[in-house]
């Protein structure tokens, strides 16, 4: 079997006046991969996430997704790519029931679009259901199918970090990214998040994901990459990383 490479970066740079927050960082993911990030506190990661996403602009750096050439330069442009991400703060729309956060999401891909359904044409309105339904699919995925008419604000943490990742997946990404869905998760949480993200990853999909549970990260990823102040100073598979000596002298102490 051939594999395919989704995501390819490479000699990314990245200023704030007089900080160096990324210094050539590259990264190669391949189809059907759980990729993470690790590093400590102020290393990059977030920062190099707001770059791939197009939410901050890269200094320099060449960006290719599933073999073609994107654009990071706006995060529509990379949504349209086919990059879908969750943030570390929460982000939806409060207001909304569950439901309708993952409409939103997935009217990205619609025709219609979404004044389409505002205007209520007989096509919209068949697009609609049938965007409602693959909504409730997705609500049912990751577990919170009951929930689906409840206002979002009022779920509790781990199900709203749930349904950042159904809208995430609302979109059909080729690249579903997660900046630390795990924070501020109890323990039960992040064992019923580890298994939603083995089976969005038995779906086939590709996840990039930043996290600093370490030991989850060891157990759910097929590669890593750390970063100390901004510079790649391993990748490999979790084992490597777990016995390489710059990660343990930098990030992992000697008591992992
Ligand atoms: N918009 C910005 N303006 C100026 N400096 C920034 C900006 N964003 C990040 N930085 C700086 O860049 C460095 C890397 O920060 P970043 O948030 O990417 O680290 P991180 O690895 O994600 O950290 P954490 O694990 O704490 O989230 C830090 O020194 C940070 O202060």
């Amino acid at each position: 079997m051939t594999e395919q490479v989704i995501l390819q970066i490479a000699g990314v740079n990245k200023r704030f006046g007089g900080l160096q927050a990324l210094t050539d960082v590259g990264i190669k993911i391949m189809k059907g991969q759980i990729y993470g990030l690790i590093g400590p506190n102020g290393a990059g990661k977030t920062t190099f996430f707001n770059v791939i996403t197009g939410l901050y602009q890269p200094d320099t750096g060449t960006f290719e997704l599933a073999g073609k050439p994107y654009s990071p330069s706006a995060p529509h442009e990379v949504a349209k790519a086919g990059i879908a991400r969750t943030f570390q703060n929460i982000r939806l729309f409060g207001e909304m029931t569950a439901l309708e956060n993952v409409m939103v999401g997935r009217h990205v891909r619609s025709r219609q679009g979404v004044f389409g359904a505002i205007f209520r044409h007989k096509a919209a309105r068949e697009e609609e259901a049938a965007i409602r339904q693959r909504a409730q699919e997705l609500l049912d995925f990751v577990g919170i199918g009951k929930f689906a008419s409840r206002t979002s604000k009022f779920l509790s943490y781990g199900d709203q970090r749930r349904l950042e990742i159904a809208r995430a997946l609302a979109t059909d990404p080729q690249l579903l990214a997660l900046d630390e869905p795990a924070a501020g998760m109890n323990a039960t949480e992040k064992l019923a998040l580890r298994d939603l993200l083995t089976k969005i990853k038995e779906q086939g999909r590709t996840v990039l994901l930043i996290e600093h549970d370490v030991k989850m990260m060891m157990s759910l990823c097929d590669r890593m990459m750390v970063l100390e102040y901004g510079k790649p100073i391993a990748e490999g598979l979790p084992a490597e990383i777990q016995s390489n000596q710059a990660v343990i002298d930098a990030y992992l102490g000697g008591s992992h």
